[in-house]
């Protein structure tokens, strides 16, 4: 990747910002070869009616490069259960709280971060650096200092958005409380979550080893959080950056789906399947579709999301630059370890733990179904849950 290229697609994150460059459009045929079509048109940020048939549109039957997949669960076809689901079901409150928005003003930040002293910093990404304080009523919340060089791209793609996101409360979100938008500072405030990341805890940093029925419960929880934005906010919204070190964890291993500095609405119209929009989201995780088309929709999240659950399932990053080349685009690897049958190997070897077979079997297939190349192919988040709920009663039974 050259220096223009890292540009646009962010130095340090891995984010694409601007265009997609066609180094990375290559990158992702290589995972799916049916995205070796260069893409067309040009985004236009406009909503378009898609499917006849409303926001979630099934395949009707094979992809027209369905040949490539033959066998392959990716194929497989989505779940039966169609039923609509109460948001009481899965612990989702369909009523949007009328909170008010954070009062706070940009001296006290700087007074209750000492002028973002570095005692008060505990991170840093590809945006800037994070801080921790306590505002004037005890809440202990985390504060979002963008580098000057990101302003740009934050104040349009957050904006728009912010006065929604405030209005989000789920158990599984990382509460958005504010965002302070002056000449020499950009800054978004959330809810502190305070047990790192989950990408620290499947490295291993933050102490033990997560087990696989932890696994399992964070998998639910952020499949529940991106239920609740695709489904029941005031409008559908798509988060577009779901990767592990965008997921926070509580001291009792709650997952948190963090970050919304990229989210926006998804279409809200009946008939409209997707929106038109330039390319935003981490390599390795961004939907090929979505690269290829410019058409996102709640279905570029469940992509995400089955990067996601495999990487939770493996340990392994989505893209594992030291590896062999035959293991370094996780997905590839796993899908023919899957293919020959052997399963174990993918399991994280940190795990000593029994997961039965038909388990490991069934969390693998619906993984790969999330990451089906096209999104026809994917199951909506609803029934990601529906399926992640019947696989772990079955490995508690
Ligand atoms: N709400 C939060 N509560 C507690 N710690 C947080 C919170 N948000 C971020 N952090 C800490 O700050 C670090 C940096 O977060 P940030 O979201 O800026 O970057 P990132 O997600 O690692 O990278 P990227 O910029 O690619 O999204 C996180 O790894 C985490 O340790």
């Amino acid at each position: 990747m050259n220096e223009k290229e890292i540009s646009k697609v962010g130095a340090q994150s891995g984010h694409f910002l601007m265009a997609v460059p066609d180094s990375v459009i290559m990158f992702y045929s290589y995972i799916f070869p049916c995205l070796a079509s260069k893409r067309g048109g040009e985004a236009e940020d406009s909503l378009h009616g898609g499917s006849s048939s409303g926001h979630w549109p099934e395949s009707p039957g094979p992809s027209p490069t369905a040949g490539r997949f033959h066998d392959s669960p990716l194929r497989t076809p989505p779940s039966p259960l169609r039923a609509p689901l109460s948001p009481y079901r899965l612990n989702l409150s369909p009523q949007q709280s009328r909170k008010e928005p954070l009062n706070i003003t940009l001296s006290q930040i700087y007074k209750i971060t000492q002028n973002f002293s570095k005692d008060h910093m505990i991170g840093e990404g590809g945006f800037g650096s994070v801080y921790k304080a306590e505002l004037s009523n005890g809440q202990i919340v985390a504060i979002k200092r963008a580098k000057k060089e990101k302003f740009g791209a934050l104040r349009s793609e957050f904006r728009n958005e912010v006065a929604l996101l405030t209005q989000i409360e789920h158990k599984n979100l990382v509460q958005l409380l504010g965002y302070i938008d002056e000449a020499n500072e950009q800054l978004i405030i959330t809810e502190y979550v305070p047990n790192g990341t989950l990408r620290e805890h499947l490295d291993g940093t933050r102490g033990g080893i997560l087990k696989f029925s932890q696994r399992l419960g964070i998998a639910i929880d952020i499949a529940h959080g991106l239920t609740y934005l695709h489904n029941y906010a005031e409008k559908p919204i798509i988060h577009r950056d779901v990767k592990s070190s965008n997921i926070m964890l509580t001291n009792t291993l709650g997952a948190k789906v963090a970050d919304f500095g990229f989210a926006r609405t998804g279409p809200t119209k009946e008939g409209q399947s997707h929106v038109s929009t330039n390319i935003k989201g981490t390599a390795g995780y961004v939907d090929p579709d979505y690269l290829r088309t410019f058409h996102l929709s709640p279905k570029s999240d469940v992509f995400s999301f089955g990067i996601l659950l495999l990487e939770i399932i493996s340990g392994r990053r989505p893209v594992e630059i030291t590896r062999a080349k035959e293991e370094k685009i996780t997905i590839r690897w796993a899908f023919s370890k899957y293919d020959e049958g052997h399963n174990r190997e993918i399991l994280d070897p940190q795990l000593h733990e029994e997961v039965p077979d038909e388990v490991l079997r069934r969390i693998l297939s619906l993984a790969f179904q999330c990451a089906a190349p096209y999104r026809r192919d994917r199951p909506n988040m609803r029934e990601v849950c529906e399926q992640l709920w019947k696989i772990r009663k079955d490995y508690n039974a």
